[in-house]
């Protein structure tokens, strides 16, 4: 509901629910009986009020607000260990905040690997009352993408936790919207699938989301990645795209064949329905950077001159090969900020350099993913709380490392492959200009380097380049400080570099890890603060665990 003030409140409440994502029966984290969660539609300039019920049995919940910088709310950012106490079975906690800037956003559960067992929704800012977008089109769909396993989460959480390690492996489907088909194709009968023609009356929870359209106009599509694994190609059978916002911030538009998406990101692309309006088209997504063992999800473009159901005369596009980098590489080359007075411009040079050495590893038989040597183990005092009341028996005070070992060879397994445990924390200078280059390197086994994208939380960051090997110095002369992408989300290649900047110009404790699912949770991230003696009026809720709990324990009756 909402009213002219701008003000937005949901109730909701987050359970376990049997759901058919893929017309397998499972069990998915619903919220208000949905799947995937209420969709939040708001203005830029707005306040967002979800207050949430965790109606779990045994576990602890919260939810991330991903893209929205949480500017003076920086309890409100929804992430276990970081930026609250998780919310235990039956309590309430009023997320509440404002969302600032036009775009396409989504939210997800941010405690354990609760993302990947379905606690995620989409969140749409529109513009303010008055203000333009600086394209135009006449109608929109927003795709939320996902990808589904039929192992239960608390299975893969375990799994990934033991010695030695067992992996998750490649999901079962793709969704979008939250449907996807196992098992059976929409477009088996083109004769080269192995499944059968799927049966579908349309009313199944794993019925495709189809996007009916009129011919001749311009269509808004959104689409943001939530995956727990898969990084994505999107592509529009006899359809160009046109892409114009990547994570919250317009683009220098561009036309490509096809979009490719990693996992945390999202974008908007215009689609014209100027094809033959006597036909449908597919819409498909499959998997890249992984060797894929998914099919790809596939829905309908609709003209509405059709019967939803006519089949596309030709099969869907084919995706580009998974291993084809080249590819992907060009397309992130090609995304660039728009000169808009939303998006400001990259500072010229920076304070502090931050080298962040990617690696697998191993701990005691346990396998991890390391950021120079220390694989993040979460605390249980959140930072928040702990950095702004000076609680150092909360968190490591030793600082994390600035860079890597000058003669680390990234092109090879490591030598030396044992990692360390920590979860210190990179204290940033307020309102300092920081640099962070993200390193890629080879995994365990020879030969193998893989995709990692990056999200920032509280921020959001000039992507300055990518580079192929080491990172070296004289990269720094090959930086777009000219019209970079400013994001939230941001690749690393295998083997490569990824040069990013950021002000930190928000006070609060702030998530910076690989959007992975089970990377973060096998130790993919780091944690950056500033300003955190700037954050008044916490709420109680956020720190009624840990040591902060104990100290506003104190005076009060309880012997
Ligand atoms: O973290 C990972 O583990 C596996 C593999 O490296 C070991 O099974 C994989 O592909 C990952 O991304």
């Amino acid at each position: 509901t909402s009213n002219k003030t701008g003000n937005h409140f949901y109730k909701w409440e987050v359970e376990y629910m049997y759901w058919s994502p893929d017309g397998i029966e499972n069990v998915v984290m619903g919220i208000n009986g949905q799947f995937p969660g209420p969709t939040i539609r708001a203005r830029a300039g707005d306040i967002v009020h979800v207050q949430l019920t965790n109606k779990l049995q045994t576990e602890g919940v919260v939810i991330h607000w991903h893209g929205i910088r949480q500017k003076g709310t920086p309890w409100a950012d929804g992430t276990a260990s970081i930026s609250q106490c998780v919310i235990n079975p039956g309590e309430i906690f009023d997320y509440r905040f404002t969302v600032d800037r036009a775009g396409t956003y989504f939210y997800h559960g941010h405690y354990g690997m609760q993302r990947s067992a379905g606690l995620y929704g989409a969140m749409i800012v529109d513009v303010a009352e008055g203000e333009k977008e600086p394209f135009h089109y006449d109608g929109e769909f927003d795709l939320l993408l996902s990808d589904w396993w039929h192992q239960s989460v608390h299975l893969q959480e375990v799994g990934l936790s033991s010695r030695p390690m067992r992996w998750i492996n490649e999901p079962q489907a793709l969704l979008i919207n939250g449907r996807g088909q196992y098992g059976c194709s929409l477009a088996a009968h083109y004769g080269n699938s192995s499944f059968s023609q799927c049966n579908i009356t349309g009313h199944e929870q794993w019925a495709p989301y189809i996007l009916h359209v009129d011919p001749n106009r311009t269509y808004r599509i959104r689409i943001a990645s939530t995956t727990a694994l898969a990084s994505l190609n999107l592509a529009i059978g006899n359809h160009k795209m046109v892409v114009v916002e990547a994570d919250g911030n317009y683009l220098q538009p561009f036309e490509t064949n096809d979009l490719d998406i990693y996992s945390g990101e999202s974008y908007s692309v215009l689609l014209k329905t100027s094809q033959d309006s006597s036909q449908n088209y597919w819409i498909s997504f499959g998997v890249r950077g992984r060797e894929p063992q998914t099919p790809q999800a596939l829905t309908i473009l609709n003209y509405k001159t059709n019967s939803a159901s006519k089949l596309p005369l030709s099969p869907p596009p084919v995706t580009p090969r998974w291993d084809d980098y080249a590819h992907s590489k060009a397309f992130s080359n090609k995304i660039k900020a728009l000169d808009h007075k939303s998006i400001p411009k990259p500072s010229p040079t920076y304070h502090r350099r931050i080298v962040l050495l990617n690696t697998q590893n191993k701990m005691n038989g346990y396998t991890k993913w390391s950021i120079n040597n220390v694989s993040l183990s979460l605390p249980a005092t959140p930072y928040l709380g702990s950095i702004r009341f000076g609680l150092r028996d909360a968190f490591d005070q030793t600082k994390p490392p600035e860079d890597f070992p000058e003669h680390y060879d990234v092109m090879k397994p490591p030598v030396n492959h044992n990692t360390t445990t920590g979860n210190g924390v990179y204290m940033l200078g307020y309102y300092s200009t920081v640099d962070v280059i993200l390193q890629n390197a080879n995994a365990l086994k020879e030969n193998v380097s893989e995709i990692h994208p990056w999200h920032l939380h509280g921020h959001d960051f000039w992507v300055l380049g990518y580079g192929e090997g080491k990172f070296t110095r004289s990269d720094e002369k090959k930086f777009n400080l000219k019209d970079p992408p400013y994001r939230n989300t941001a690749v690393i290649f295998p083997y490569g570099w990824t040069a990013l900047r950021f002000v930190a110009d928000n006070p609060g404790v702030w998530a910076f890890h690989c959007h992975i699912e089970p990377h973060l949770h096998m130790g993919m991230g780091v944690v950056f603060a500033e300003g955190v003696q700037h954050v008044a009026k916490i709420p109680k809720e956020a720190l009624s665990c840990g040591l902060t709990g104990k100290k506003f324990m104190t005076g009060s009756h309880l012997g």
